[in-house]
């Protein structure tokens, strides 16, 4: 089976190129000003240049208006949304409508319960993404490094179609896909030297550890 891997929260050609290099299914740009990763509508559009026939550049939004994802779309022209706020059901169904892009709704998870918020987005959503919950207090709703527990996700139903994320590095992917089997993974401070500096070196880590990791697969993308 093929797995997804998503490297997110790029912001220079540099950390572009080691992700695509690397075999990168999806390159993600943050749009939330108080995140180390943010980069504007003009800077996610000439970076996502080089995704284009290579991989799907995603566009990561927390409960934006229609003005702000109006100006993101038309600067970037992403190929799917990512919303990582608590955006309604509703709110995704005319996002999906408005833009005709897939959407990944993001879900914040600490315990199994926290499941139960996925049922009202099934059939809306095109795709979940698990991140853990912020600690108390926290300024991102995500990009934190932080993980969850894993087996909370033993729970899902077979045919959920999710990216597992916060808190991987290249340290701990291999145990969490002993652990669980995401259609896709998502990393972003666990390739960085500083918040918000990527680090091509520990992108290629990265890499090579999921490769090792699924050593038996050919069809990795
Ligand atoms: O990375 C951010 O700064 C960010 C800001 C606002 C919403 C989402 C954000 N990042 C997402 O967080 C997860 C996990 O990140 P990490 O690997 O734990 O650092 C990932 O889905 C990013 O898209």
């Amino acid at each position: 089976m093929t797995l997804d891997i998503k490297i997110c929260g790029l912001k220079t050609p540099e950390a572009v190129a080691a992700a695509l290099d690397g075999g990168a299914s999806h390159v993600g740009f943050i749009f939330f000003e108080k995140s180390p990763r943010h980069v504007s509508a003009q800077t996610a559009g000439v970076l996502r240049q080089a995704a284009r026939g290579r991989a799907q550049a995603v566009a990561v939004s927390v409960d934006a208006d229609d003005a702000a994802l109006d100006a993101i779309v038309e600067a970037m022209a992403p190929d799917m949304l990512q919303l990582h706020g608590g955006e309604s059901p509703g709110r995704v169904e005319a996002v999906k409508a408005r833009y005709g892009l897939p959407v990944m709704k993001a879900f914040a998870i600490r315990e199994a319960a926290d499941l139960a918020e996925i049922a009202p987005y099934r059939g809306v959503a095109d795709r979940f993404l698990f991140d853990a919950k912020p600690p108390r207090g926290a300024e991102l709703p995500g990009g934190n490094g932080i993980a969850f527990d894993w087996r909370v996700l033993a729970e899902l139903d077979a045919d959920v179609d999710y990216m597992l994320s916060g808190g991987l590095n290249a340290g701990n992917i291999g145990a969490a896909l002993g652990v669980v089997s995401p259609r896709g993974i998502d990393i972003s401070s666990g390739v960085e030297c500083a918040p918000g500096e990527k680090n091509p070196d520990l992108i290629r880590d990265f890499f090579r550890a999921v490769r090792s990791a699924h050593a038996n697969d050919a069809a990795l993308t």
